[in-house]
């Protein structure tokens, strides 16, 4: 890391200003959270952020400043950061540390960064900055949330082995998160990156989607949506049932490899395409991560199998023989292996993480008030909470429903 290096260039300042105008003005939840609070909730506390620096991100943080906190980010990923954002979010006065194509030791050091600054709460995506903030013994810490299902793993882990320093909210676990979030804008956002990146034609394609947990089932169905012909694979029996059901072709990814034209992985899980798998696929075979960091794709195989030569940005070619084949061919990996939706586009769009950010404000108001009752446990998202996001996001789409009637609550509760 250069010394005292925080951001790329603070001359992008007033192109991030625009940027994160655009998306405020689709996130009209958060704006009323902040509008109908007291501005002063949180005063007095330091608000660690480890998340994608985007222009949603930077909705949330400069909420929790006009909220009263002092704000520090750093990036949940190492390629996704928008320059421009951190610029800006750095003129408004929030500590920043965070640029584009921060190496692997650069990414942690901006970890450590935003923990030196002692935060009273931290707001994690992935769960780096709570790992890490575990293994400095940070003692600064009151509480945190985490964005996403890897994340909630991680921090549910350390709940388990009775080694979790603070209560954690799992952001993710809110109904009006995963429902959406992982379905509908990681649905959207993985599609626009592959498609950014690589231009691809899907209507009749083959699309072989790992995984058919929240994030697969959004990626399986706007894929068929396209027109793609879409294959599930799976490790858990129920899922694999409910993606046949759902009308998906589910096989082995052995048996999938040799006919898929793009495979998209998202099972938060480690390894899960690898080099029985390379060698089975066709010249030409495109590969993209939408779950977890880097490690679905064996991409670590086909850097160190083959010269990777970039034919577009953010997709490389690798021309590889696999297992003893005779032939070359031709395998492209998207973003490094890295989240395609956040780094080859520009991740969900503001409204569907409005969604999410709202849910994570008040998670981080609800830290703020009641953290001195709360254990050091895992909590799942307080219900009140995902029922007033549901109904403000109606709200903002003017959409209404029905309320049960006084006879109807009557005959619910009724034996
Ligand atoms: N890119 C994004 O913007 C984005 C958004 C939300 C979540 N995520 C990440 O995506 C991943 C998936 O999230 P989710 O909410 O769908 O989780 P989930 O737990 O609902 O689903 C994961 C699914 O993958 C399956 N799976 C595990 N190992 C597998 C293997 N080897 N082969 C095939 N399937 C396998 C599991 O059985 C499960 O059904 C997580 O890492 C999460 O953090 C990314
Ligand atoms: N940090 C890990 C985990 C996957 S990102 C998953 C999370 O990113 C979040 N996300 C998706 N799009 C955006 C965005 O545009 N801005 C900020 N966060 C986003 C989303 O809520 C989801 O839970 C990694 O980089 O591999």
């Amino acid at each position: 890391m250069l010394p005292g290096k925080k951001i790329a260039d603070t001359n992008l300042a007033q192109k991030g200003r625009l940027s994160h105008e655009w998306a405020r003005a689709r996130m009209s939840i958060i704006e009323k959270i902040v509008v109908g609070k007291d501005s002063k909730l949180l005063e007095g506390l330091t608000v660690g952020f480890c998340l994608h620096v985007t222009k949603e991100t930077s909705v949330l943080v400069m909420a929790a400043k006009r909220l009263g906190a002092k704000v520090a980010l750093c990036s949940a990923n190492p390629l996704s950061v928008r320059d421009d954002i951190a610029a800006f979010l750095q003129q408004e006065g929030a500590s920043v540390f965070a640029w584009r194509g921060e190496t692997a030791q650069e990414y942690r050091d901006c970890i450590r960064q935003v923990l030196a600054l002692s935060p009273q709460i931290v707001t994690d995506d992935g769960g780096d900055m709570h790992a890490a903030a575990h293994r400095a013994k940070v003692n600064s810490i009151i509480g945190g949330t985490e964005e996403t299902t890897s994340g909630v793993k991680r921090l549910l882990a350390l709940e388990r082995s009775g080694r979790l320093m603070y209560p954690v909210i799992a952001v993710n676990n809110a109904r009006t998160k995963y429902l959406f979030d992982n379905r509908h804008g990681t649905g959207q956002s993985t599609l626009d990156g592959i498609m950014r990146a690589t231009g691809m034609f899907l209507p009749g394609a083959h699309v072989v989607v790992c995984g058919y947990g929240w994030v697969g089932k959004g990626v399986a169905a706007k894929a068929r949506g396209m027109g793609a012909v879409v294959t599930v694979t799976e490790v858990d029996p129920v899922r694999a049932l409910e993606a046949r059901m759902d009308g998906f072709e589910v096989t082995t990814l052995l048996d999938a490899a040799p006919y898929g034209d793009l495979f998209v992985t998202c099972t938060g899980q480690t390894g899960v395409i690898r080099k029985e798998h390379f060698a089975k696929m066709k010249d030409g075979a495109i590969l993209a991560n939408t779950g977890h960091f880097d490690v679905e794709i064996d991409a670590s195989f086909l850097y160190s199998n083959a010269r990777p030569e970039e034919v577009r940005p953010g997709v490389e070619r690798f021309d590889i023989i696999v297992a003893g084949g005779k032939k070359k061919k031709k395998l492209y990996l998207l973003s490094k292996g890295r989240v395609v939706n956040l780094v080859a586009a520009e991740g969900h769009p503001p409204e569907v993480m409005s969604l999410s950010f709202a849910n994570q404000l008040m998670s981080i108001l609800h830290v703020a008030k009641n953290y001195e009752k709360m254990e050091r446990k895992v909590y799942g998202v307080p219900e009140e909470i995902d029922l007033q996001v549901a109904k403000s996001a109606l709200d903002a789409m003017g959409v209404r429903i029905d309320e049960m009637t006084e006879e109807q609550k009557k005959y619910q509760n009724s034996g």
